[in-house]
């Protein structure tokens, strides 16, 4: 963790114990860095949601302190509270009988903006979260794909501007090849408007793919282990995790693995009779896009490009050797 970023959220030995005798988190300590995305993961049951619920209070935890900003914000006011944090959830929430555009001013509204204002804002939000409010704005919930309804969500969720973003399974509910572009458009969003994000999720490719730091659960809200993506897909903190996150750990972390430059031969190495042969990938890529154009392309190599700059080229051999480099064998066991 930057050293320096100050945590958005702190819970401080939070816990809850639900009327029934139920213990969903025993005892749970843990920051959330301003402007990061983290996710939680973890078996069924183990506190995910009771968690995230007990940051805007909509479940109140039994003992502990609540921090938001630097306030402790565990006795305030709730509503004041909620108007500071918006909330994503699976089956989106929308109000059925009102349009998009109603939807989605739904908190400026209660805040007592007027309707110019609100109405400048609900534009801005739909056409952030890609959607047309002249086609999309005067339609009602149930005229839009589960994916527009999801971002009517996310815009609803962000019209007052909240400092926090809380988000449970926001995709879940989503077929595969639209959650993936999803998530993409909300990794771009977020880029945008950098919000402190946490978000609750079943999918380890997901939380690998989208967040800054993955929390990883086990019952009664333990936390296992907090990390980067790439440090809990290589260096589990226990065979738990290391379970979790699954035996095909090793090919999720080629995902959040770069290219690593050192490796790369200089292009006039290469007798080509066509340069502009050779298939590209950006500085930036990751060994999984790396692997993917080599396989798809004639020439076996690659070429990294930072822009229009080739900064060299990644061989077959070099990619090899990179790939057994960021996938020790060792990485295969872990023993607690
Ligand atoms: N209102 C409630 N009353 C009693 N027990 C509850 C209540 N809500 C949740 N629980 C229990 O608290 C524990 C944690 O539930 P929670 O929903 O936080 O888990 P989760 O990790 O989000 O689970 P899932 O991944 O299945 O959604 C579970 O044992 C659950 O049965």
């Amino acid at each position: 963790m930057d050293a320096t970023a100050k945590p958005a959220i702190r819970l401080d030995n939070v816990s809850k114990q639900y009327p029934d005798g139920t213990v969903a988190v025993a005892s749970l300590t843990i920051e959330i860095p301003e402007g990061e995305l983290v996710a939680f993961v973890g078996p069924s049951g183990c506190g995910k949601s009771t968690t995230l619920r007990m940051i805007n209070r909509l479940t109140e935890p039994t003992s502990g302190t609540l921090w938001l900003e630097g306030e402790d914000v565990t006795r305030v006011d709730t509503v004041r509270l909620r108007r500071r944090i918006g909330y994503v959830i699976q089956q989106v929430g929308l109000f059925p009988h009102q349009d998009v555009r109603t939807n989605v001013g739904t908190v400026p509204r209660l805040l007592g903006w007027d309707a110019k204002r609100i109405r400048e804002r609900t534009e801005e939000l739909l056409d952030l979260v890609g959607l047309d409010p002249a086609v999309f704005g005067k339609r009602y919930p149930h005229e839009l794909s589960g994916g527009q309804r999801q971002r009517v969500g996310v815009a609803r969720a962000l019209a007052a501007d909240p400092v926090v973003l809380l988000m449970d399974e926001p995709f879940s509910a989503i077929d595969p090849i639209a959650r993936g572009r999803l998530q993409e458009e909300f990794l771009r969003l977020q880029a945008e408007v950098r919000k402190t994000i946490v978000m609750v999720t079943h999918d380890v490719d997901e939380a690998v793919r989208m967040a800054d730091r993955i929390a990883v659960f086990s019952e009664g809200g333990k936390l296992e282990q907090y990390a980067e993506p790439a440090t809990i897909l290589g260096a589990p903190s226990s065979s738990f995790v290391a379970d979790f996150v699954g035996g095909d750990r090793s090919l999720r972390r080629l995902a959040v693995t770069p290219v690593d430059l050192t490796m790369l031969a200089p292009l006039s190495d290469f007798s080509l009779t066509n340069r502009d042969d050779i298939p590209t990938i950006p500085v930036k890529s990751s060994l999984k896009d790396a692997l993917a154009v080599l396989l798809a392309g004639d020439t076996g190599w690659v070429a990294v490009r930072d822009g229009s700059e080739t900064l060299g080229v990644l061989s077959p051999q070099a990619l090899h050797q990179t790939l057994r480099h960021a996938l020790p064998p060792e990485a295969a066991s872990v023993d607690d």
